[in-house]
């Protein structure tokens, strides 16, 4: 790592151990195609990211800025850039997050590595997780039909996933040339020309003189875009997320509306496991993308001659639902209360609520805690080992709708 880089990444850890600005003298600033943000604070890490609250110094508005390193070269880019293609594909969806703008930042003393930026609108509310902690510490639950409403909100993202529309060419085919040109110029090795192409096009796109041409130009060589080849547009592609849980459902403002975020993980569906490499790269990519005690049965283990489809996401909202209920994944439950693995509870389908089992008769002594069974059953539903048993997005939804009509009005809305 050259000196630059590596003063970069210090900065990112003292902020992340900081998580606060204010021990510095001033902001630091960064312009993101021309467009000055203030850095405000720290929201949250992943692997290769950071997410920053920041703030426009022309207009105060808040926004978040998500700055993945890509150390690897442009294999690493393009990862980063499939992400910002997601966030277009599937806007304007009310419960799917989309990307404002983004930008490609070289490193000017190290070429292979690059930084990208990619800014979202801020959720003060933060995600489905922070509740959920915000439950325990406080001994509090979530109001089960708010819940409920929140959840179906979940499953009609899923639902425009599962069964996205593949769009017509937009901006035509002067810009599918523009993009088969970025694509060659990434090819090429020639980063900073596709660079500046996709800054001018998202500066384009941010001024609104041309935002037909910024849906249509190439994101990258692009995995999400390039699985809609050969689809006639209003055919279906369906794409699975991935990596569905608590942490990746922000609450939007109005604190009814759940928005489905961390698109980083999404691939077309379905995958048909044709050999056996296939079937070891697909689970060594789920065990990098999809977090564990939310991960599929068999994404774990995963069988030549099976297909990996969206069901996977349906086990995942299981365990989501689960998690709302109880605090916890129904298999890190299970695995702390048995002290087993927590893959040999998943592959055999081990779990259950705390009111169910030996513990009943205690546990089922607070009435005021019980959850309601037919909120119980989506979560089974949902939780069948086998995939084809599982129901799909639609079933699912009718389903959710059927118990939110069944459920009593809770006590205070909390807003
Ligand atoms: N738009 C947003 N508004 C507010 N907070 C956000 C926003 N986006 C992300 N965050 C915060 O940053 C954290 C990390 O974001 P995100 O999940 O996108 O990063 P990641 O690197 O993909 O993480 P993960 O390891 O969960 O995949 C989130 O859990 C959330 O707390």
């Amino acid at each position: 790592m050259n000196m630059a880089a590596l003063g970069s990444y210090f900065l990112d850890l003292v902020y992340s151990f900081t998580n606060c600005m204010v021990c510095f003298p001033s902001s630091p600033q960064l312009k993101i195609n021309s467009r000055s943000f203030k850095i405000l604070r720290l929201l949250g890490e992943g692997g290769f990211s950071y997410v920053y609250l920041v703030q426009d110094t022309s207009n105060q508005q808040l926004f978040a800025l998500k700055k993945i390193r890509c150390p690897f070269g442009q294999e690493s880019v393009a990862l980063a850039l499939k992400e910002v293609e997601a966030y277009t594909l599937f806007s304007p969806h009310p419960n799917i997050i989309h990307s404002i703008d983004y930008s490609v930042a070289s490193d000017k003393s190290d070429p292979q590595a690059k930084t990208v930026y990619i800014l979202l609108p801020y959720y003060r509310r933060g995600n489905l997780q922070d509740m959920i902690n915000a439950n325990l510490v406080n001994h509090t639950k979530f109001p089960e039909r708010r819940l409920m409403v929140l959840f179906l909100g979940v499953c009609r993202a899923l639902k425009a996933m599962h069964q996205y529309k593949v769009k017509g060419p937009p901006g035509g085919a002067g810009s599918q040339n523009k993009a088969k040109k970025v694509r060659k110029e990434a090819a090429r090795g020639d980063a900073d020309a596709a660079e500046a192409m996709e800054m001018r096009a998202s500066r384009r796109h941010r001024e609104g003189d041309d935002e037909e041409e910024m849906e249509a130009e190439p994101l990258m060589e692009a995995e999400v875009t390039m699985s809609q080849e050969g689809i006639a547009p209003g055919g279906e592609r369906a794409y699975a997320h991935r990596d569905i849980k608590p942490g990746n459902v922000m609450i939007a403002d109005d604190g009814k509306t759940p928005i489905l975020m961390d698109l980083g993980s999404l691939a077309p569906s379905p995958t048909p496991i044709t050999s056996r490499s296939l079937a070891l790269q697909v689970q060594d990519t789920a065990a990098e993308h999809s977090t564990m005690p939310y991960r599929a049965p068999e994404l774990f283990d995963v069988k030549t001659g099976s297909i990996i489809d969206t069901k996977v996401d349906i086990w995942s909202l299981g365990c989501t639902l689960y998690a709302c209920l109880v605090g916890k994944s129904p298999f890190e439950a299970r695995s702390e209360e048995t002290g087993g693995s927590l893959s040999i509870c998943v592959l055999g389908g081990d779990w259950r609520f705390p009111d169910e089992g030996p513990q009943r008769g205690k546990q089922k002594a607070n009435a005021e805690d019980a959850i309601t069974d037919t909120v119980k059953e989506v979560v089974r539903k949902c939780l069948k080992v086998e995939p084809s048993e599982r129901p799909d997005v639609d079933d699912l939804i009718s389903i959710v709708e059927d118990v939110i009509a069944g459920l009593p009005e809770d006590g205070s809305e909390d807003s």
